[in-house]
């Protein structure tokens, strides 16, 4: 089993007499991309400066790399990295004399400092834009320079805060495939702060939803659609033309219902809506033939996390 590479426990956060961030218990493991998913001011920027140990706790406790954040925040800050937002560079020095100058912050030995620059430009898709001023960069490019700022001290974790706001589409993707590669090839341990569930959907191997201070749900988006609509996972569609021959005496909506997994029938017109905790598919086409009905279409709805997302952050409230 892969160890717990971030570990919080009952972390807690409170502002005055507001708390930001409520009794939080959350583990990621080495390598995982873990998608920290909610609204603005659920409590997401308030948890990383608090693993960051830029944040005191008011209770709990916050551990990454086997490290108390809050009691070695140095010791924390030499083993990840982190990407802001907005990254802040010199506008008029070039993404290489700024990530050199980065180098030699982090203590890379000087005879060591242009070539790692240099492999790590290339790394993040810059060596093109290597000697081009900083100042001139687009977002994406700027987010892609920090990213390598972040790298340069091969960091095992890297906690990304929003870090595609204001990237156009294209640079979005090819951030986001750039961070599941990083990840990937170099078990790097992600933890990617978000609002967006679709780009959290794309990259993530899990995802917390959190919402004012708590977090309401974990999971892959398998497990949580399962967990966050634990009776019906799917909802299948079936147009009837004609009700047919009825075994024993059961109407069509019976024998439905008779079927393992499923968990609701109802009908309106010539359609069934049948609910299920598993896909059901191929067994209510084949009840609905067997008993002598013409199947006119069937169509199958799975629930994706875009629906989890509405159920519960719609407006950035919690939908109960
Ligand atoms: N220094 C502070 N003093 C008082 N309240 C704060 C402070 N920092 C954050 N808050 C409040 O704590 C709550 C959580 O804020 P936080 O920035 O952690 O949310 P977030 O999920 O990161 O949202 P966003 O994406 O908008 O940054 C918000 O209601 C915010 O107003």
């Amino acid at each position: 089993m892969a160890e717990n590479i971030i570990e919080l426990v009952d972390l807690t956060k409170k502002y005055g007499s507001f708390t930001a961030v409520n009794r939080l218990n959350l583990s990621v493991k080495k390598g995982e991309v873990f998608g920290l998913l909610g609204p603005n001011g659920a409590g997401k920027s308030t948890t990383i400066l608090m693993m960051l140990g830029l944040t005191e706790p008011f209770s709990g406790s916050v551990k990454v790399c086997g490290i108390n954040s809050t009691e070695n925040p140095i010791e924390v800050k030499r083993r990840v990295g982190y990407l802001p937002e907005d990254v802040g560079f010199y506008p008029d020095l070039t993404g290489m004399e700024n990530l050199k100058y980065i180098a030699r912050l982090n203590g890379i030995p000087e005879k060591d400092v242009e070539a790692r620059a240099r492999e790590l430009l290339a790394r993040v898709g810059l060596a093109e834009q290597a000697e081009k001023k900083t100042g001139k960069y687009s977002r994406g490019m700027r987010q892609r320079l920090g990213l390598a700022e972040v790298l340069i001290k091969t960091p095992e974790v890297i906690i990304l805060d929003e870090p595609t706001s204001g990237i156009d589409p294209t640079g979005i993707r090819e951030f986001l495939e750039l961070i599941v590669q990083l990840s990937k090839e170099e078990g790097i341990t992600v933890l990617f702060s978000s609002h967006n569930l679709h780009q959290v959907q794309q990259v993530c191997d899990r995802v917390g939803l959190f919402v004012s201070g708590k977090l309401i749900a974990e999971g892959n988006i398998e497990s949580l659609s399962q967990k966050l609509f634990s009776t019906e996972s799917f909802v299948v569609e079936a147009g009837v033309n004609s009700s047919g021959k009825e075994n024993n005496g059961n109407g069509l909506e019976e024998i439905l219902k008779d079927i393992d997994g499923v968990t609701s029938v109802s009908q309106k017109d010539h359609t069934f809506y049948v609910g299920c905790s598993r896909d059901a598919t191929a067994d209510i086409a084949r009840e609905i033939v067997s008993s002598g009905s013409e199947l006119a279409f069937l169509r199958k709805k799975e629930y994706g996390l875009d629906d989890i997302y509405n159920r519960y952050f719609e407006g950035g409230e919690v939908h109960e």
